[in-house]
């Protein structure tokens, strides 16, 4: 792992925080539902394979969301989201490992762990059918790939730059998310995808992670030849109380939406319909 030095504040404090927790009671054994299947029955239906995230609130963003977590996930899917993320983060993103059991017993997508896990005894804190492991902070990925796999879980692998792609790579994961937001800084730069899709082999899953806020940048990262995008802010809207469902539709429907649609959605949302770079 690089020197958390090199981390911003609010990341640092995120890790220490992880590195305090306690782990699960046993070990997990997971029966997960298959991400690859949702993702091919999205674009079946003619859906921009979309995970929607529940993030009641992040160092970024401009407020707290306080709606009941099963409440946001169900409207997600019912805008067309084809899997959950949620945050079990507590301390900095508002989420928990309860949130995320009764959201999983409430739809039957398939659903993201997204938190900070950064060895084996994280692994077993809750059942998800996916877990999002961060490259710079794990030490053994390889063995914490395979550890993920015993349990039954699809380890989902984030990275920033190509050393990291190659590390992931090396330790054999099969699902690379690339994030947009760098964890020195949290900029975001949808350049971050552009640059490291090449360089992702056809046959593992890409997911553009971070900073996805418009049709138009939905747009973008699937040129960039993203498989799936995880968006959790531009959904969640912090700073106000929009209707979730919608806010998923309109980035699910982007490739089928003409241009006119897709700005009036975006004027009519509120939303800045412009892509960031
Ligand atoms: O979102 C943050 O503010 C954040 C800060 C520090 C570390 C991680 C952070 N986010 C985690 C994520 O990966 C995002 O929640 C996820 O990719 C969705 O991003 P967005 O659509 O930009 O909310």
């Amino acid at each position: 792992m690089n020197s958390d030095t090199e981390l911003a504040p609010a990341v640092q404090s995120i890790l220490a925080a992880a590195r305090e927790r306690a782990g699960g009671e046993g070990v997990v054994d997971v029966d997960a539902r298959p991400l690859a299947d949702t993702l091919a029955d999205a674009e079946a239906d003619g859906r921009v394979p979309l995970i929607a995230e529940v993030k009641p609130t992040s160092p970024t963003a401009e407020g707290t969301r306080d709606d009941d977590p099963v409440e946001l996930a169900r409207a997600m899917v019912a805008g067309g989201a084809a899997a959950i993320s949620v945050l079990t983060e507590p301390s900095h993103f508002g989420g928990s490992p309860e949130a995320l059991t009764r959201i999983r017993e409430a739809v039957d997508v398939p659903v993201l762990r997204k938190d900070f896990v950064v060895d084996e005894d994280g692994l077993d804190l809750v059942e998800a059918d996916l877990l999002l492991l961060i490259a710079r902070f794990v030490d053994d990925l390889e063995g914490l790939v395979a550890a993920a796999r015993e349990r039954g879980l699809q380890p989902l692998v984030e990275v920033h730059d190509r050393d990291e792609l190659e590390t992931a790579l090396e330790a054999g994961t099969d699902l690379i998310g690339v994030n947009n937001r760098d964890l020195a800084t949290l900029e975001v730069d949808l350049g971050t995808v552009e640059s490291v899709a090449p360089d992702v082999p056809e046959d593992v899953t890409l997911i553009a992670e971070s900073g996805v806020s418009s049709p138009a940048d939905v747009r973008r990262m699937r040129e960039a030849d993203a498989d799936a995008l995880l968006v959790g802010s531009a959904i969640m809207d912090h700073g106000g109380d929009s209707d979730v469902t919608e806010n998923t539709r309109r980035l699910v429907r982007a490739e089928s939406m003409n241009a006119a649609d897709s700005t009036r959605a975006s004027a009519t949302t509120d939303h800045d319909g412009d892509s960031q770079t």
